[in-house]
């Protein structure tokens, strides 16, 4: 069992207030923004073919979604991902649904060419994308985390590339070490766009960390913080999202330090 302290991370990000780009899809775009800015970092969304490389090039971090993805998203989101690997800048890859079409999937092959930082979606995307196939039924997951244990930790390696599976208990991977963050609310997957938010604060967390797998294992944890502190106050998923906002805004260190459960082990 390895030590990972969350606290630090949250504190730097805090601190450094890094500006996310992030080329998401249209459900998430709102939502997204005031999570990052209820964390303390900076969003932009910015998704233009005429600009998307340019911006990423300027960004300290950058996420591409595929949610609600058009030919002109797919090639402005290639080229901020090879802007990004280009300019050293860390970058996370949500593969919202990459099971349900073939445009989604030969999107995602494309994005994973340049190398994603960290893959980060839910267990039925993660296992659709390992792989390498058809899987799940739409933006929700049908899998649960422990099932797509074993697809995270060989895309990990495949990829070289950080791999985060959500769901009630969370999955974080560097085809090494593994970290399960448990936590969080069951009212989370009822409200649209908390995992493509949850993109973005890996995005903020992975700005200036030197370990991308901690910086993941960090965000994540600070996230199911928030989730737990939400639910104590809302009774349904309308007030959820606005409690989660005020709960992301409010956690202090010491409460994410008592809150954060957060384990780590050696990669199967
Ligand atoms: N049953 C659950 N209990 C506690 N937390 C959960 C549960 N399911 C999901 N979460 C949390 O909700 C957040 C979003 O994860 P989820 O797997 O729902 O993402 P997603 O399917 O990509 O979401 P979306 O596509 O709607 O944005 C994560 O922080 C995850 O830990
Ligand atoms: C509902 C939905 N449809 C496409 S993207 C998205 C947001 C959650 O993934
Ligand atoms: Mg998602």
């Amino acid at each position: 069992m390895h030590s990972l302290d969350p606290v630090p991370h949250l504190t730097r990000v805090r601190r450094t207030r890094p500006l996310v780009h992030n080329i998401t899809n249209h459900v998430a775009m709102n939502p997204m923004a005031n999570v990052l800015l209820a964390l303390g970092a900076s969003p932009a969304m910015v998704h233009a073919r005429e600009e998307a490389a340019e911006f990423a090039g300027l960004a300290d971090a950058l996420t591409l979604n595929i949610g609600t993805l058009s030919p002109h998203w797919v090639e402005a989101m290639v080229e901020a991902a090879r802007a990004a690997s280009a300019a050293g800048t860390p970058w996370v890859l949500d593969p919202v649904a990459v099971g349900a079409t073939a445009f989604r999937r030969e999107t995602a092959a494309r994005l994973l060419e340049p190398g994603p930082t960290v893959i980060r979606g839910n267990a039925s995307e993660i296992m659709a994308l390992a792989a390498r196939g058809a899987g799940g039924r739409g933006v929700d997951s049908t899998d649960s985390s422990e099932a797509a244990e074993r697809a995270a930790v060989d895309l990990a390696r495949r990829q070289a590339a950080v791999v985060a599976v959500t769901g009630a208990v969370d999955l974080i991977t560097d085809g090494r070490r593994l970290a399960r963050v448990a936590g969080g609310h069951a009212l989370m997957p009822r409200v649209t766009a908390l995992g493509c938010s949850l993109t973005g604060v890996v995005g903020a967390f992975l700005a200036g960390a030197e370990d991308p797998f901690e910086a993941t294992a960090a965000a994540l944890a600070t996230y199911a913080a928030a989730g737990e502190e939400a639910g104590k106050r809302a009774p349904g998923p309308g007030s959820f999202a606005v409690a989660f906002l005020d709960a992301l805004y409010a956690l202090d260190e010491a409460t994410l330090a008592d809150r954060a459960r957060l384990e780590v082990t050696d990669a199967p």
